[in-house]
């Protein structure tokens, strides 16, 4: 594995990118949010309408911040090539237009369950734990080196397959929701494959040391952890609804 390893001083041996790269894809791997149990009953269409409801306007909170720490990396590069690859990222989300892209998407999406544009738009049913997950996303961008903040967004490595589990699971198991709700996951497949593809060679290339791909390796763990962290919160507040983990409240000790 290591053949085109390289002695560095103080921290071990630089990784070759064949190395780093397995390392990199490993993290998505093992600790994706499709392992998460609120995802695994969603894709089993175990969820009420109103579980449902309850991530897609949760959801919509991680969606509308994307453009905004997409907009934090972009200030961070002094290369017009990079800024406007960046800027499409950006443009993905918020369209070129009034009535484009990924946001506009996910409120059809809200629609097409039942949630009001001004029912998604107000936020007034996120989650605390949700805003935290979401907030320490965006502030890591803003906060990290280059490096780290592009190493998070490697998640969409796993993001393609992801989206097609779900609209196939959306499809057979949640036919409430109407079909052309689903355009947010078709668009966004293509999409997240090619941010991707454009992402890890800039890591590659971006991380000289050891320390420098370890903290590209931890910053994609980081990412992990905020999505499996806002599913937490979703997968909670459902729990509330039932009263509670431990069953009905009254019967709680
Ligand atoms: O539904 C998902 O499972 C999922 C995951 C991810 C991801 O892995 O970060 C993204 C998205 N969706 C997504 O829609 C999206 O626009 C997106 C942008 C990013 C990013 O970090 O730049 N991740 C994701």
């Amino acid at each position: 594995m290591s053949t085109l390893a390289v002695p560095h001083a103080g921290t071990g041996e630089l990784w070759g990118p064949e190395e780093f790269t397995a390392r990199l894809r490993a993290v998505p791997a093992g600790r994706y949010h499709d392992r998460h149990p609120f995802n695994v009953r969603m894709h089993q269409g175990a969820l009420t309408p109103a579980e449902l409801r309850r991530w897609i306007i949760n959801r919509f909170h991680y969606q509308r911040n994307i453009p905004v720490k997409d907009a934090l990396i972009l200030a961070k590069f002094d290369d017009s090539s990079l800024r406007r690859a960046w800027l499409r990222r950006i443009q993905d989300h918020d369209g070129v237009a009034d009535g484009e892209g990924g946001i506009e998407r996910w409120l059809r999406l809200g629609e097409a369950a039942g949630i009001s544009r001004a029912r998604l738009a107000s936020g007034d049913e996120v989650l605390p734990g949700v805003r935290l997950a979401v907030d320490g996303y965006v502030n890591f961008c803003r906060l990290r080196p280059v490096l780290e903040a592009v190493a998070a967004s490697l998640t969409e490595l796993a993001a393609p397959t992801i989206m097609r589990t779900r609209i196939d699971a959306f499809e057979r198991h949640y036919g409430w929701i109407e079909a052309d709700g689903l355009a947010y996951f078709r668009t966004r497949i293509g999409q997240g494959r090619r941010d991707s593809k454009e992402a890890l060679p800039l890591v590659l290339a971006w991380a000289r040391t050891r320390q420098e791909q370890e903290a590209a390796v931890a910053a994609l763990r980081f990412k992990c952890e905020v999505l499996w962290s806002l599913l937490d919160a979703v997968e909670a507040a459902g729990q509330e609804d039932r009263g509670g983990p431990q069953g009905p409240a009254g019967e709680q000790a």
